[in-house]
């Protein structure tokens, strides 16, 4: 039974933040952008925050939105040895991600099985939970679009429109596509790895460029967009009945 109803989730990655809104279990509304949504009249009775991004970036976001809902209470969630069932296989737990910290909690309470996590965002994390909920470990690589702008931004001849950027049949025979199509190839080859290592756990991917590997990797998973609020909804609920 969780102690609030109204509650906003805030999950600011490095590369957009999203805000999902839920009335009790129900997600109302999902936004990702930069600015907190206001427009929508909800008024949450509490929010959860959640930032990779810097001391100071945090803090200014959190600012921004505590202004935008004033009589709203406010958690800050951070990455912990253990919560929600679920034990983090870092020597210094609060070093892990927060948004892997909650896609593991998350995928470990949906699934309840062995489980690969993905989340396909600036970065591409990959964390291994047990059935017992224990957070075994995990890798970071450069997302899509970082491995495109480090391409980029230290060569010379690496030049192309963004209308140059289609898709094709066959080995790629574009500077566009090599760079593109490459990027995929490295993600999907490191995932087929895993997968070649873990072939009996289930696989749940979430992130803003999910959709666009799963197309390519022949692995049955579950998509679960709102994967990383989920794992907010279930730590700050937990963290509000510790504080009770
Ligand atoms: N509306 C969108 N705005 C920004 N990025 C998007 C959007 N839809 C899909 N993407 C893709 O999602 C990636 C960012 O994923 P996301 O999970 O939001 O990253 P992060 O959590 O690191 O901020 C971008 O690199 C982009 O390719
Ligand atoms: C790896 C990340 C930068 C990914 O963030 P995102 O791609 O969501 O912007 C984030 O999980 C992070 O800051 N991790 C801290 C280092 C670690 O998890 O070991
Ligand atoms: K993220």
């Amino acid at each position: 039974m969780s102690v609030v109803s109204r509650v906003l989730i805030v999950d600011a990655g490095n590369t957009s933040i999203k805000f999902t809104a839920f009335e009790g279990e129900q997600v109302l509304w999902v936004e990702r952008g930069d600015g907190c949504p206001t427009e929508s009249g909800f008024v949450p009775e509490v929010i959860y925050f959640a930032s990779v991004r810097s001391k100071e970036q945090s803090a200014l976001l959190h600012a921004d939105i505590q202004a935008e809902f004033p009589q709203s209470d406010w958690v800050t969630l951070t990455s912990q040895a253990f919560a929600c069932g679920v034990s983090n296989a870092y020597v210094e737990p609060e070093r892990l991600g927060i948004d892997r910290w909650l896609g593991v909690i998350a995928a470990h309470h949906l699934v309840k099985s062995d489980v690969v996590v993905v989340d396909a965002g600036t970065a591409i994390k990959v964390d291994v939970v047990n059935k017992e909920g224990v957070h075994l470990g995990g890798y970071i690589a450069a997302g899509l679009a970082m491995m495109e702008d480090a391409l980029l931004s230290k060569t010379a001849r690496i030049r192309y429109g963004t209308d140059e950027v289609v898709t094709g049949q066959g080995l790629p025979n574009s500077t566009a596509r090599a760079v593109v199509e490459g990027g995929r190839e490295m993600v999907l080859g490191f995932l087929e790895r895993i997968y070649h290592r873990y072939p009996e756990f289930k696989w749940v991917v979430t992130g803003g460029d999910a959709q666009e590997l799963l197309d390519s990797l022949g692995v049955s998973l579950e998509c679960q967009p709102n994967l990383v609020a989920l794992g907010a909804r279930l730590v700050g609920d937990e963290q509000l009945r510790g504080n009770k």
